[in-house]
């Protein structure tokens, strides 16, 4: 694989590497090894760590892959990763069946379903039976989703769920898969993972709409406050038990739920975890308005599609002006939240809870 036509950034660099998450089919050994190799040269260059020995086969394997390219550029490589995960996802979506409809229905998510019409970019988190739990591989589509959208032509995005659910929050189960480097190497990875999902929603540069029509749970709640407009089917309740769960808050609401709500409505759900009805959201300023749940898609997409054609660079700047004297508060409020919950996840008070939770003896 070479590329020296053009010159990948860092940005596509980094989609790539969320595409190799979303690969549906194992690319083999050798080509894991490439990536790897090209993954170590574009971010620390040349191998330059001690050879292993004989009987580590791996890690024998994985250095001679490194070592093999030498001193090729960090670009070079950084291009020839981009590449070869662009051939990975090529093969794999000419191998995969086309749906009709395929023009406006971007395949590829397993647990979403994103859609572009009328200057309107839908995802929708679609996991009904569990309640649009957000499992990894969901907040890694998630991410993959929201940055095509930063780019693609639509003028605004919408996250709903599928079902009656819009989102159960994290799915526990999340908690069971543990690497070989233990619950530490996990809640690391898990907190860098968390802090890049929410970066997203920060950093989104278009008007974002939740169309939230159900119950919200946890991470569904926080990231509300991220969000320019929240329209709430009567039928959803807002969720975050946090203590219930031995955690603490995430999304950025321990400084957007105080701010939007004030001090002591917003820690008697982020610290109580009182769970509020779509009224009491509206009421305290988190959801913009309610619906009666008989209209709620009606009358949210007929206004949605009425904004969808407002000049585009106006929404666009003005939501940049909103958001740009907030986020670097934002990101570092993120950065802070994931630092705790890295310990938290540790603690015995959470992963007695979700262990609790897993083992059917406790549901919120
Ligand atoms: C070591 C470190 C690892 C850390 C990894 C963390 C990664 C990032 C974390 C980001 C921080 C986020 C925090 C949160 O979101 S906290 C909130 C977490 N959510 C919950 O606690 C909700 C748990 N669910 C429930 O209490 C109930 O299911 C619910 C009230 C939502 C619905 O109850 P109902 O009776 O109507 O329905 P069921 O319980 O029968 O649900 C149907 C099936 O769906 C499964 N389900 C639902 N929610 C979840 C969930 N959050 N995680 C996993 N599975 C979920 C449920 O088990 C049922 O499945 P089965 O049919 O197979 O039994």
């Amino acid at each position: 694989v070479s590329g020296t036509a053009m010159r990948a950034s860092q940005e596509d660099f980094e989609n790539a590497m969320n595409q190799v998450k979303l690969l549906k089919k194992d690319p083999g050994n050798e080509v894991k090894l490439k990536l790897y190799a090209l993954y170590k040269q574009a971010t620390e260059g040349p191998c330059s760590i001690p050879k292993p020995g004989v009987f580590d086969l791996t890690n024998k394997a994985k250095w001679d892959a490194w070592n093999v390219l030498g001193n090729l550029p960090k670009e070079t490589a950084r291009q020839n990763y981009v590449d070869l995960v662009s051939s990975l996802t090529s093969s794999s979506k000419s191998s995969s069946q086309a749906k009709p409809g395929a023009d406006r229905e971007r395949q590829g998510y397993e647990n979403l379903v994103v859609t572009s019409e009328d200057g309107i970019t839908k995802i929708m988190l679609n996991r009904p039976i569990k309640k649009n739990a957000i499992s990894t591989q969901m907040y890694h589509e998630i991410m993959l989703a929201l940055k095509t959208a930063s780019k693609d032509d639509s003028t605004i995005t919408v996250l709903t769920g599928n079902g009656d659910y819009y989102c159960s929050g994290n799915d526990l189960t999340n908690f069971t898969d543990i690497p070989a480097g233990g619950v530490e190497e996990k809640a690391k990875n898990s907190a860098l993972m968390l802090r890049d999902f929410v970066g997203c929603f920060i950093d989104f540069p278009k008007p974002l709409i939740a169309v939230v029509n159900g119950p919200a749970v946890g991470i569904g709640v926080t990231t509300l406050g991220l969000f320019d407009v929240v329209y709430a089917s009567d039928k959803a309740t807002f969720h975050t038990p946090f203590g219930h769960l031995g955690l603490s808050p995430e999304g950025c609401s321990s400084y957007t739920f105080p701010k939007i709500m004030g001090p002591a409505k917003a820690a008697e759900m982020l610290i109580f975890g009182k769970k509020l009805t779509a009224r009491e959201a509206c009421a305290q300023g988190l959801v913009t308005e309610v619906f009666p749940d008989s209209i709620f898609q009606k009358e949210v997409w007929t206004r949605l599609k009425a904004y969808s054609k407002l000049p585009p660079n106006a929404m666009r700047v003005s939501k940049q002006v909103i958001r740009n004297t907030e986020k670097e508060k934002l990101h570092a409020v993120n950065a802070e939240e994931c630092r705790v919950l890295r310990e938290r996840w540790m603690s015995d008070e959470c992963i007695n809870a979700a262990m609790n939770f897993l083992s059917r003896r406790a549901k919120l």
